[in-house]
């Protein structure tokens, strides 16, 4: 006997006509006006967001992802071909079982993947540009709550995070701890520090220092500043990785053909580390905007859970029935792991971080966050 299969494959525009909602497919959701933390208004808001697995009756199920800086909603496959960026982690039988539980992603306010943001347009249909309002990762979580509202999700049963993710998750649990069962928090802490404020300030004034970044009003002009993006992501991804992986990975080879790098001469070469940085940098600004990383970095250097509450102490006290999970990367230069253990000992219960062990850093939350599967299936997702 000979099945027959039938694969249906959806874009953006046929799923959104749909009545109901194919796994792992952009679909809208019309907000309304939003006034800003910082006061800054926007007449209407749309949330890009999807969503995998089958809500259940009493709306128990449901997982909110929060991905990070330059990630997006597409965090697995589904209906779409198109890879997820934690697709061995979500899905059938894995760790986020989406046989079990109803998986929702939102993209970030602020961001260019479907959720509003600078190059949105205005009533009149012009970009916003520079005209788009400051914003936090508090507003990221009340815009989110909206969306929770919107799919009939009282409570989440978790929400979950990395990075900035990682700051989405901890704020909805402290925003909304009503709202919040369980909250995952990987690589990342309750506030910006210095030291990560820093390390954004110099990648935000590259693109503000991009003669084609125009003020943010760049969209009408025939170059947009990729240059200043590039040299943004090149620095960021130097802090997602660490020494040792670029030194062990590259060393001081030479790149290719093109290189004479460590010839007698000393002439002028290429390292294969800087053909890497190149590569990371042109791949980032053919995919992502300049505002929206602008208003997305700065939305992390604002990362500050205590801020409205007092003190950290007070602000982590409305945590206390939500169950937490922290976990960070031992070898991460960035987000680091004695940040993550702060956070779990200033939580209002006991909480142990949970370790992601790689030689690569920071980005160790992408590549190997399957190490923390069994953790999550014993604490979490039992
Ligand atoms: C939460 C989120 O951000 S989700 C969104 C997905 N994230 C991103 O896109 C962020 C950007 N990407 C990354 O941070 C990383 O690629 C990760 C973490 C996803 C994966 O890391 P790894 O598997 O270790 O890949 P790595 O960082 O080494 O990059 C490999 C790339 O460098 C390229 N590369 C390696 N060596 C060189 C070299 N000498 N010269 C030029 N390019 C090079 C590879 O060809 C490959 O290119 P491709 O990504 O276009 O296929
Ligand atoms: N590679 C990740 C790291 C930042 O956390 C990103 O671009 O979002």
């Amino acid at each position: 006997m000979t099945l027959e299969t039938k694969v249906v494959l959806y874009d953006a525009e046929t799923a959104a006509a749909l009545d109901f909602a194919p796994d792992g497919i952009l679909r809208h959701l019309p907000t309304g006006a939003y006034t800003f933390e910082t006061g800054g208004t926007l007449p209407s808001v749309v949330l890009g967001y999807e969503t995998w697995g089958t809500l259940n009756e009493d709306a128990s199920n449901a997982v909110f992802i929060a991905h990070a800086l330059t990630g997006d909603s597409h965090v697995a496959r589904g209906a779409s071909t198109e890879a997820g960026w934690w697709d061995g982690f979500i899905g059938p039988g894995k760790t986020v079982d989406t046989d079990r539980f109803f998986v929702v992603a939102a993209n970030m306010i602020g961001g260019c993947s479907g959720t509003t943001g600078p190059a949105s347009l205005d009533p009149e249909g012009k970009p916003w540009g520079s005209r788009f309002p400051f914003t936090t990762i508090k507003d990221s979580v009340r815009l989110e709550a909206r969306l929770a509202d919107a799919l009939g999700i009282q409570t989440w049963h978790t929400v979950l995070g990395g990075s900035m993710g990682g700051a989405r998750a901890l704020e909805w649990a402290v925003e909304f701890p009503e709202r919040v069962r369980n909250c995952v928090v990987v690589a990342c802490t309750a506030e910006s520090s210095a030291d990560q404020i820093a390390f954004a300030q110099v990648q935000s004034a590259a693109i503000r220092l991009d003669p084609d970044f125009a003020g943010g009003d760049y969209y009408a002009n025939d170059s947009v500043p990729s240059a200043g993006l590039g040299v943004a992501r090149r620095l960021a991804h130097v802090t997602y990785r660490t020494a040792a992986e670029l030194d062990l990975r590259f060393g001081r080879n030479a790149q290719g053909e093109e290189l004479p790098v460590g010839s007698p001469s000393l002439e002028r070469g290429r390292y294969q580390v800087e053909s890497y940085l190149d590569h990371q940098a042109s791949k980032l600004a053919n995919r992502f905007d300049a505002n929206s990383y602008l208003v997305l970095t700065e939305a992390l250097m604002s990362h500050d859970v205590a801020r409205g509450h007092g003190s950290l102490e007070d602000a982590l006290g409305r945590v206390e029935d939500v169950n937490f999970l922290v976990a960070a990367v031992d070898s991460d230069r960035l987000y680091w792991p004695e940040q993550s253990e702060r956070l779990a000992k200033s939580l209002p219960n006991p909480c142990t971080v949970q370790y992601i062990t790689s030689p690569i850093g920071h980005d160790g939350f992408l590549t190997d966050i399957e190490q923390l599967s069994d953790s999550l299936s014993e604490s979490i997702f039992s």
